[in-house]
């Protein structure tokens, strides 16, 4: 799929865009703090209803507006679609076809994005919230029904945090909330784990001879889950429910002490390991860079598979961070058949021959100029 038209209504420093997009390599060249981040976030808002860098949808809102609206006419394989994205202060309108979707895990999932900023080389690195923040992004795009489950957890979990407050302060005694909204918790919670199970597997092996690749066949790449809980891959849901539950009442007694939930998938995390070890401990940089690449290549495959199409590729600020071996693995997996869209404030670095079948635009101050 590739996005052909791109409109935008006080997005950030943009009052007012529209602009036509070719299926290949679009770089998007400017000196900094023109607008280029802004440009790549707002396609990845049109398609993911939530910004990549911001969790604070009124920063999307070009100052002083009330409103921000992100347009575009996505062409897919079976004819062109229109996707439309509404934020205000009230809160975000997502209609896809002109239809307007009730909830936005209907309207995710419809356009597919990989993007790739120097944040994702924070994946290995950073928090295992980023971790968390990834592979829930990432199942979302391939499976509407997870995010909605995922948005279900985190309200009980906030009904249940306050229930443990609740029973620590004393303000209250009787356990049977408690009980109630753990069961509910429980039958969430586990259902969402297979599913990061079930995503991990298909991952590990599309990066798996990527990451080879690149590594000029010296190194394997594995990624593993870490539970909280201790379950396992090969269960089934009903197991894993038990495992859950002993843990429950493990860890009752501390979590109302503590007065917060103890145990969940909001507490799990990610490891990758190259050669048997974990690069986040041992792994240099180098080593850290390619594993996020792979990564990425990785989901660019998964999303066909599962999709059927090919997602549009949105990097940001790091093609010409990487190496030249390590680009040109990158501009080889793309070649031809991923929509592409590259920031950069020059284009030295940048491969030659990529450069000369781009298209290219100047980004100053808010607009947007196609010089190539
Ligand atoms: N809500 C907003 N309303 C108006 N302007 C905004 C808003 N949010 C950010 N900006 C402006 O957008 C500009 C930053 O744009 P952007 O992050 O796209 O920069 P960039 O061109 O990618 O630069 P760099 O190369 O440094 O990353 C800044 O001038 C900032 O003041």
């Amino acid at each position: 799929m590739f996005i052909k038209q791109l409109q935008l209504k006080n997005y950030r420093n943009y009052e007012e865009l529209d602009i036509q997009f070719e299926n290949k390599v679009n770089v998007i060249l400017g000196e900094n703090a023109n607008g280029k981040t802004n440009v790549m976030e707002s396609i990845y808002v049109l398609a993911m209803a939530k910004s990549h860098r911001t969790s604070n949808d009124k920063d999307l809102i070009l100052w002083d507006k009330d409103y921000a609206k992100i347009e575009g006419r996505i062409q897919k394989q079976h004819g062109a679609l229109p996707m439309e994205l509404a934020i205000s202060k009230k809160g975000k309108k997502a209609k896809y076809n002109h239809i307007e979707q009730k909830r936005l895990s209907q309207y995710v999932g419809n356009m597919n994005v990989v993007m790739f900023a120097p944040e994702d080389l924070n994946l290995v690195k950073g928090s295992p919230q980023v971790r968390r923040r990834f592979i829930d992004m990432e199942i979302g795009q391939i499976s509407p029904v997870y995010l909605h489950e995922i948005g279900q957890l985190n309200k009980i979990l906030q009904q249940r945090n306050h229930c443990l407050k609740q029973l620590q302060a004393r303000k209250q005694s009787d356990e049977t909330m408690l009980d109630i909204l753990t069961e509910q918790f429980i039958a969430i919670a586990v259902k969402i784990i297979s599913k990061r199970f079930e995503f991990l597997h298909l991952l590990q092996n599309w990066a798996m001879p990527i990451h080879e690749g690149i590594s000029r066949g010296l190194e394997t790449l594995k990624i593993k889950y870490k539970a909280s809980v201790d379950v396992s891959e090969e269960q089934d849901l009903s197991k894993m429910k038990n495992i859950y539950e002993n843990k429950y009442n493990q860890v009752k007694k501390r979590e109302i002490d503590r007065g917060v939930t103890l145990f969940g998938p909001q507490r799990d995390d990610l490891l990758f390991f190259v050669n048997d070890r974990d690069v986040q401990t041992f792994g240099s940089q180098g080593q850290q860079r390619t594993t996020a690449l792979s990564i990425k290549l990785a989901e660019i495959e998964l999303i066909h598979a599962e999709i059927g199409e090919y997602p549009i590729l949105l990097l940001d600020d790091v093609l010409s961070e990487l190496d030249h071996y390590r680009q040109s693995h990158l501009l080889n997996t793309i070649q031809g058949k991923v929509q592409t869209f590259v920031t950069t404030t020059s284009v030295e670095g940048i491969d030659h021959q990529t450069l000369k079948e781009a298209s290219t635009f100047y980004v100053k101050n808010g607009t947007i100029e196609k010089i190539q």
